[in-house]
């Protein structure tokens, strides 16, 4: 198994209970309604939320426990995260986004840029090297995001709504370019998503969560044969209306 996550986060008056695992390379969808507690299960895992209980296990390393006070930072997890909306760097060019995570661990300034740009060169983007964000579409930026989160090699990725800022054509385009990076990713991925059409393109599993809990997990198949709530039902009727010509 190469992700153990049993979560318990309390933040104000709300509680978040899951538990579940991951072989190495599965792509997870975490789907759910607004505040249900998908970012909070992200950020849990990413160590910006500390754990009331349970403990979360990557590739055989513990990245927190509660029982044993072990809790480590969030840049010593070795995970790649994607936030909503990407924050990217706006005062840094492309090039230099993608060099950041180098650049922290130390690395020299040239070296971090020779091998940002060949990461921009596998997203085929290396022409916007020295564009800044704002000067990015919506596709071209997502790409630089899921450079900068790669380029550190992480053992996991986190990602909580790519889409969320692209219009239709544009999401079509960076869907694809998302399940090629995750397919080719060695590591567990877990994308948040409240668009199931995203969910079933994506993942091998679903989780589903609503009000801090895991009410279903299974593929894609078994999760629309028998959803477990009225409000993954609509979804799905949702998704089989967007289909309809
Ligand atoms: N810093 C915070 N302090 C108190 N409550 C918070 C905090 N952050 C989030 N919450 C609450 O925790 C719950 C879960 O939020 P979370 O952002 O994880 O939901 P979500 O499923 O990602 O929702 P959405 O789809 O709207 O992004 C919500 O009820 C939210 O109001």
């Amino acid at each position: 198994m190469s992700l153990r996550a049993d979560i318990h986060v309390r933040l104000g008056g709300f509680d978040l209970d899951v538990a579940f695992s991951a072989p190495t390379g599965e792509v997870l969808a975490l789907v759910g309604p607004n505040g249900a507690g998908k970012s909070t299960v992200l950020g849990a895992i990413a160590g910006l939320h500390p754990l009331r209980r349970g403990e979360i296990v990557l590739d055989g390393r513990l990245l927190e426990r509660v029982a044993t006070r072990v809790r480590l930072p969030p840049q010593a997890r070795d995970v790649g995260v994607l936030f909503q909306g990407l924050a990217l760097f706006e005062h840094l060019s492309a090039l230099d986004n993608v060099a950041y995570g180098p650049r922290a661990r130390g690395l020299d300034k040239r070296s971090a840029r020779a091998r940002a740009r060949t990461w921009l060169e596998r997203f085929a983007i290396a022409e916007l090297a020295d564009r800044r964000p704002a000067q990015l579409s919506g596709g071209q930026a997502q790409r630089v995001a899921l450079a900068r989160a790669l380029i550190v090699e992480p053992r996991m990725l986190l990602l909580d709504e790519p889409f969320v800022a692209l219009d239709a054509f544009s999401k079509l385009e960076a869907r694809e370019v998302l399940r090629e990076t995750l397919r080719a990713f060695s590591g567990v991925s877990l994308v948040v998503t409240h668009e199931l059409a995203d969910a079933l393109a994506l993942a091998d599993r679903l989780l589903v969560i609503e009000g801090g809990k895991l009410i279903q997990e299974g593929s894609p198949a078994e999760v629309m044969a028998a959803p477990a709530s009225a409000h993954l039902e609509l979804m799905l009727s949702e998704q089989r209306a967007d289909r309809k010509p």
